[in-house]
């Protein structure tokens, strides 16, 4: 039903009326978010399975690597990020038309209810509706600046929060799901996969935490609950299992004393396996770490090539088990001119049968930005070439650079 302007319901400023502050709010949100980059939403099905510390050293990590990072933490009923961040005692700057987030480092800022709160131990009692306005002050309100990620600490669940968060954000914001090796929780990642593909966004990745734990004495990592439960469920759901954190009591005291894990015990395996999984979060920048350099590829030098790219609407892949298609490009070698193109659907991911239906088409060589381990091994078991590391979009421009050697890529 349209709302009559003169009765002053109108909020959609469609026609023509004079605009609201609903608008305003509106306008400011999409501005907010046209200025950030790359969107990470850290959730998990299940609570207590370590989603704020894994959402913390992610936005850590990728500051530390020169990104300018925005941490928000949208856990109304338990914002943990002021603690494990030290900044309890922190207080937002508020004026009249907006807010500033607090400042951890220069890369690093970080906005949660938390900062808002007269104290630690006072319960907010807020349903769907107003935590959905809270979620969307803090994206229109709060002066982010330019950022190259935001990363998004969730409550546990599918419930209002997650959902908002991936409304708002849009369907480029991009889920890592933290999981623990018990069946149980394994259970409940499944659940979020499927609410993330529900709601239109895509799954980056799962991270299994508490895999494993260091012991204090020596060191080692000993498997008490089992391994491998969020690799085998990635495999299964077909989505990128991006690495496992050991259960290290390192973690639990940088959280109770409010240390940086990640800058304080940063040759620890623990803090090795965390920078792991920020590896592929960093190679959705497209400008590349700053200390990555980018290397020339070889071109081929004769002969009729076939050349397979993993695309999603349109543009190069962040990574190859996100394809929605493949652009398969047919160019000699010799000529250095592209002969034909053609796109075809990209089959459910599972490494194996990815490098198996690239086979059938005959693909001599994969192209593209970053490919999980499991299909880098699986291509090479097919004779596949593989180039990744790939700054470029454009797919028929990445094949004319890689004809005629032009083509640079990361690592
Ligand atoms: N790998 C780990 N090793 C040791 N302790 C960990 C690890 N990961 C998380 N913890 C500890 O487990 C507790 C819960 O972690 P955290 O607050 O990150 O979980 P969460 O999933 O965000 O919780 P909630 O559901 O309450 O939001 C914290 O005390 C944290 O220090």
């Amino acid at each position: 039903m349209s709302s009559d302007c003169s009765s002053g319901n109108c909020s959609s400023g469609s026609c023509g009326g004079a605009p609201t502050e609903l608008d305003a709010g509106e306008a400011r949100m999409k501005r907010t978010i046209s200025r950030i980059k790359h969107k990470i939403v850290v959730m998990s099905g299940k609570g207590g399975v370590g989603k704020s510390t894994v959402a913390t050293n992610i936005a850590i990590g990728l500051s530390l690597a020169g990104k300018k990072v925005g941490l928000l933490d949208v856990d109304v009923h338990g914002p943990s990020v002021p603690r494990l961040l030290s900044m309890r005692d922190s207080k937002v700057h508020i004026e009249e038309s907006f807010i500033e987030p607090v400042a951890w480092s220069k890369n690093l800022s970080v906005m949660s209810l938390g900062f808002l709160l007269p104290n630690s131990y006072q319960p907010v009692v807020w349903r769907g509706p107003v935590k959905m306005g809270f979620i969307k002050q803090l994206l229109s309100d709060v002066v982010w600046g330019d950022l190259d990620y935001m990363v998004v600490d969730c409550p546990p669940g599918t419930g209002d929060e997650p959902l908002s968060v991936m409304q708002l954000l849009g369907n480029d914001a991009q889920a890592v799901i933290v999981t623990t090796p018990q069946g149980v929780a394994i259970d409940d990642v499944r659940r979020s996969v499927t609410f993330v593909g529900d709601v239109g966004n895509q799954v980056l990745g799962i991270v299994e935490n508490m895999s494993g734990v260091v012991c204090s004495q020596c060191g080692n990592v000993e498997n008490i609950f089992g391994k491998g439960g969020g690799k085998k469920l990635a495999q299964e759901v077909g989505v990128r299992f991006l690495g496992d954190i050991p259960l290290d009591p390192e973690i639990v005291r940088s959280g109770d004393e409010g240390y940086a894990f990640l800058s304080v015990k940063q040759d620890s395996p623990t803090a090795q396996s965390i920078q792991k999984i920020i590896k592929p979060i960093l190679m959705l920048d497209n400008d590349a770490a700053p200390s990555t350099k980018l290397r020339p590829v070889l071109p081929p030098h004769k002969g009729t090539i076939k050349v397979a790219l993993p695309v999603t609407k349109g543009t190069l892949s962040p990574s190859m088990h996100l394809a929605e298609q493949y652009i398969i490009a047919v160019a000699d070698a010799e000529t250095k001119k592209i002969v034909s193109t053609e796109t075809v659907d990209a089959p459910a991911y599972e490494p194996k049968a990815a490098a198996s239906f690239l086979e059938r088409l005959d693909a001599g060589y994969v192209l593209a930005k970053d490919v999980p381990e499991e299909a880098c091994d699986a291509l090479k078991e097919k004779h596949i070439s593989l180039v990744k590391g790939i700054t470029v979009n454009a797919p028929v421009a990445v094949v004319t650079d890689f004809i005629e050697g032009k083509l640079l890529a990361a690592g």
